[in-house]
């Protein structure tokens, strides 16, 4: 029998420490196959956390692949034959913005004579997509694809290159609009110049090079006070920043025609109206209010001037696209190289007769059979400029450029288009 000593004390020292050895080897034993368990169920925890990091990843990326709108087969078969030319000597043009105002006019009057195109538009919400979606159907009708992206994406641009050569880009994506640069100055940046420079870098890298017409604007001539306005005038002082864009893509244009033989028509477009227009502009916007029995508001000058615009009827600036298109001249590089000098343009298409807005209100009631309700109030410093006036003598002379319709004219073709598209009465809408 053991004393309680003997137990705490043990006589035989050795079987004691064997015995305690032999009891800390069975606890370190038991806790070490404690930790060891648990750092086996941490690299499995682990493995698992890293197993979802990458499937996520992989879900990710492929969903960013799958879910990209544009390539395969399919889509590539469709731009193709999009820009299947129609006519002997036929052009091949990329037209950017082509679900736009002056882009679907564009692409209508190329089509018809049998050129191949295909349109590139991001369908953004800076004004009514389901107005872009149904330039798009029309255009669908006539046998052209009008791709949904951006022209800052420059894998599908380089894609599109790839499969197409294009003799012709005609370049009429942008942010456009005056005052709306003080609420988005960032989206003009994004689309007038990273966009022109994502464009002209696929334009100068393609085989064969195309010669590339886009559309500048008349708020360019900013605080100009010479009239009429001549390309030859000063355009150092936009009074926007949406000017101040169009200006830098004329500038950045002019580098890529010197650097890279491109061939560059520049075209300076004022205030472009008519069907299908753009809801931003006041024509189009004084239209709906006065339907709709709201007030509008016109601008006028510090001095209590009527504000004035060289308003342009768009079939007028379409010839003068196709003109430009049809007398633009070869883009001279290959490979990213320059091989000789390139044409350089830049014209004025205006209209050569500016109205006041005052003036453009009284038309829209005539037409409209209804009278204004007016706000006047002084011009906001936010970009306006109190009056426009193209001289087009340029452009007259070197692309046989003549306006034929006057603002009574193409208001009332606009309006007639305004009320068949928005059910004001029965009828088909003009461009169909
Ligand atoms: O040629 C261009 O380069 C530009 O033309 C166009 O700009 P603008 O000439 O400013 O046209 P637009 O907005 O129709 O205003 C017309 C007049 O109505 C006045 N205006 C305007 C709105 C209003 O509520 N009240 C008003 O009096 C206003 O003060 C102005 O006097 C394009 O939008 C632009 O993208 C660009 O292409």
């Amino acid at each position: 029998m053991r004393t309680a000593t003997e137990d705490l004390f043990p006589s035989t020292p050795g079987k004691v420490k064997i015995e305690r050895t032999h009891a800390i080897n069975r606890q370190f034993h038991r806790c070490f196959a404690s930790t060891s368990t648990m750092f086996l169920w941490a690299l499995v925890l682990l493995a698992l956390t890293a197993f979802y990091l990458s499937f996520q990843s992989f879900m990710d990326s492929s969903t960013r692949y799958f879910s990209t709108p544009w390539g395969g087969l399919h889509w590539e078969k469709q731009v193709r034959a999009s820009c299947q030319t129609r006519r002997p000597g036929g052009l091949t043009v990329l037209v950017t913005g082509a679900a736009g105002f002056v882009g679907t006019h564009v692409s209508l009057a190329l089509k018809k004579r049998g050129d191949g195109l295909v349109g590139l538009d991001n369908f953004n919400s800076y004004y009514d997509p389901s107005l872009k979606k149904a330039r798009k159907a029309i255009l669908a009708r006539h046998g052209m694809f009008v791709i949904e992206g951006d022209i800052n994406d420059a894998r599908l641009l380089a894609k599109l290159f790839d499969i197409v050569a294009f003799t012709h880009v005609m370049h009429l994506a942008a942010q456009a609009g005056v005052r709306y640069a003080i609420e988005n100055p960032a989206s003009y940046v994004q689309s007038n110049v990273a966009g022109l420079v994502t464009l002209l870098e696929a334009c100068r890298s393609a085989n064969p090079q195309p010669s590339v017409v886009w559309a500048s604007s008349s708020s360019v001539y900013g605080l100009n006070e010479k009239v009429p306005f001549s390309e030859l005038d000063r355009t150092d002082r936009p009074a926007s920043l949406y000017a101040a864009t169009k200006k830098a893509g004329e500038e950045i244009t002019h580098t890529y025609n010197h650097i890279y033989g491109l061939s560059i028509t520049g075209l300076r477009f004022f205030t472009v109206y008519g069907p299908w227009g753009r809801p931003d502009m006041a024509y189009f916007s004084f239209t709906r209010n006065i339907l709709q029995g709201k007030r509008i508001t016109v601008y006028r000058g510090k001095d209590h001037t009527d504000l004035a615009r060289d308003f342009t009827y768009i079939d007028d600036i379409v010839k003068g696209c196709v003109a430009s298109l049809d007398t633009s001249g070869k883009s001279t590089g290959s490979g990213g190289k320059k091989k000789g000098p390139a044409p350089y343009r830049i014209f004025n298409l205006g209209n050569t007769s500016p109205v006041t807005v005052p003036d453009l209100v009284g038309i829209l009631e005539k037409h409209l059979k209804v009278k204004a309700k007016r706000n006047v109030v002084e011009m906001p410093g936010n970009g306006d400029v109190p009056f426009t006036h193209a001289n087009i003598s340029l452009a007259q002379k070197e692309l046989g450029y003549k306006p034929t319709t006057d603002l009574q004219t193409g208001l009332k073709k606009f309006v007639k288009w305004y009320q068949s598209y928005y059910g004001y009465h029965r009828g088909k809408a003009a461009l169909n």
